[in-house]
């Protein structure tokens, strides 16, 4: 079988500042990823060329198959839209827009009429035990709420993969490994993969494999990449 997502020997630099420096990974379909590694070892990079958003100076990144590389900006923008989803540190929520609404949005930007997207919204609401805030704006509502709302943007429209980039950083611990249950529990249930960044061991243990990042290089736990 194919892997889902591959990136082999990326590099990159900004400007003398060397983040990935011949970086491998791989993730299957429904696989939960843990990406762990120091402070400035290079995981966000790696994140952010995984998921197209960061163009690598050198090395592939192929998602089904498909060299990133080779498509067009409005192909990666619909990749990025329709089959992956984006949870980062601080919920990254839309402020003048209500809970429901935003989660709403990824749908509504695919084109699903309002009435429909809402709808769905409101049931991974739900699933992610934040119901009771749909008609709240993320400033009236906690940080554990807002990560809950931001795994519900980000499981809304059935992606692929989950890019996870330090989700529970800003949490306290009790939230935080409720948020990574809710969040894998999903994950699994949809069989999306998870690409999980984060430097807290606890929230690695929420993951099938741990990926080490270390000087801008990714080595697999288990001695597989
Ligand atoms: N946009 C940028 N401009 C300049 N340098 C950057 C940029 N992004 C990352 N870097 C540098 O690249 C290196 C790797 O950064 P990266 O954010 O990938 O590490 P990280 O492992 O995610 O760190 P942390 O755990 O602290 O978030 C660091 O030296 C960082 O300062």
């Amino acid at each position: 079988m194919t892997a889902l997502l591959t990136a082999e020997g990326l590099h990159k630099s900004y400007a003398s500042t060397p983040a990935l420096a011949g970086a491998d990974f791989t993730i299957d379909a429904g696989e939960v990823v843990a990406v762990m590694g120091p402070s400035g070892s290079g995981k966000s990079t790696l994140l952010h060329c995984l998921a197209g958003l960061v163009a690598p100076d050198a090395g592939r990144v192929r998602y089904q198959g498909r060299d990133l590389a080779g498509l067009s900006d409005a192909e990666r923008s619909a990749l990025r839209r329709g089959d992956f989803g984006f949870v980062f540190q601080f919920g990254r929520l839309v402020p003048e827009l209500s809970c429901v609404e935003n989660v709403a949005l990824p749908l509504r930007l695919t084109g699903t009429k309002r009435k429909d997207a809402e709808a769905r919204a409101t049931e991974w609401l739900a699933r992610l035990e934040v119901d009771d805030v749909r008609h709240h704006r993320p400033g009236q509502i906690s940080g554990g709420q807002g990560q809950r709302v931001a795994v519900a943007r980000a499981l809304v429209g059935n992606p692929r993969v989950i890019f996870a980039d330090e989700p529970t950083g800003a949490l306290d611990s009790l939230n935080g490994e409720r948020v990574m249950e809710l969040l894998v529990q999903a994950a699994k249930e949809s069989s999306a993969a998870v690409v999980l960044v984060t430097h807290e061991s606890r929230v690695a243990a929420f993951s099938d494999r741990e990926v080490v990042v270390r000087d801008g290089k990714a080595r697999d736990m288990a001695g597989a990449v």
